[in-house]
């Protein structure tokens, strides 16, 4: 069985995809969750899901179980289930941050531990994930973790290290890209569009043009250069995206959210 201690968001996307993707049936998933909401909605939104208020009862059910409680809970959570964790558990940790060693640190020596690094298009299966292996696992347990997080999207193995980036970009990331598509879209109500008509053109602009890259394998260069005409109205609109700095904002965001990685992984 799957469980997922914590049934927010995150879980609730992952289980989803899952289930979607005929990974686990319904009936083979279980969480735990304190909070009485956040149970109801995993178990509406996921029709067949068990709920439990019992994180240990979630161990007791599942082999795979994912840690999915916000990095300030993780400490605490752990703490209390410990003494539930068998060798039979692969524990895979979604939560921004914390590292390997920390998740170690309050469960039994030789615990297998996987950190994952998610991101919300899981839910439709669009999903970009990186994952580092703990120490005690084997193949098995990395084979494992990509055919889950394969079934939700793409996937890779990275250093542990390297998933503060990943949480920077492709965790957090989902969040600035929406950011620029309300940029987009704001632009064309003051050019004289109605809100529902410029979100519409956003969106499908930013999924044709993200579609354009992997259709054709070219890089972002090449696709600027062949939307821009000299003296047109792309170049126009390029040169006010440089004198505000537009893309170094972007970039910078990133590199906000890596650090912020890095902070959670030292508290
Ligand atoms: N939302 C996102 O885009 C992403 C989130 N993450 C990570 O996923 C984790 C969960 O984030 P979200 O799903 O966004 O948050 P969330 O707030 O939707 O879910 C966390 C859940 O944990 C529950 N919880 C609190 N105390 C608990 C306890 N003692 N035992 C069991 N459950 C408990 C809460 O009631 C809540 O339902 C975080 O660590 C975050 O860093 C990772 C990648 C992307
Ligand atoms: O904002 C956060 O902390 C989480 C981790 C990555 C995306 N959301």
């Amino acid at each position: 069985m799957l469980g997922f201690i914590g049934s927010g968001r995150m879980a609730t996307a992952l289980a989803r995809g899952c289930i979607e993707a005929k990974l686990y049936q319904a009936g083979d998933v279980v969480a735990s969750d304190p909070y009485e909401p956040a149970r109801e909605q995993f178990a509406e939104q996921l029709s067949g899901v068990a709920t439990v208020e019992d994180n240990a009862a979630v161990l007791q059910q599942a082999d795979v179980v994912f840690l999915a409680v916000k990095p300030q809970m993780m400490d605490e959570v752990l703490d209390a289930i410990a003494e539930h964790v068998m060798p039979s558990h692969l524990l895979i940790s979604i939560a921004a941050g914390v590292t390997l060693q920390r998740l170690a640190s309050h469960l039994p020596a030789k615990t297998r531990l996987i950190r994952v690094m998610p991101n919300t298009p899981c839910l439709i299966g669009r999903g970009a994930c990186g994952f580092a292996v703990g120490a005690s696992c084997n193949e098995v347990d990395s084979q494992t973790v990509k055919r889950i997080l394969g079934s939700v999207g793409i996937v890779h193995e990275v250093e542990e290290q390297q998933l503060d980036a990943v949480t920077g970009l492709s965790g957090s990331g989902p969040a600035f890209v929406y950011s620029v598509i309300e940029s987009l879209a704001a632009g064309g109500v003051a050019g004289g569009l109605s809100e529902k008509l410029s979100l519409e053109l956003a969106i499908q602009t930013t999924v044709g043009a993200a579609e354009m890259l992997t259709a054709t394998g070219k890089s972002p260069a090449e696709l600027r250069d062949q939307v821009t005409s000299p003296g047109g109205t792309t170049f126009a609109g390029l040169e006010s995206l440089k004198r505000d700095r537009g893309q170094a904002a972007l970039q910078a965001a990133v590199e906000a959210a890596t650090q912020r990685s890095v902070e959670l992984g030292k508290s």
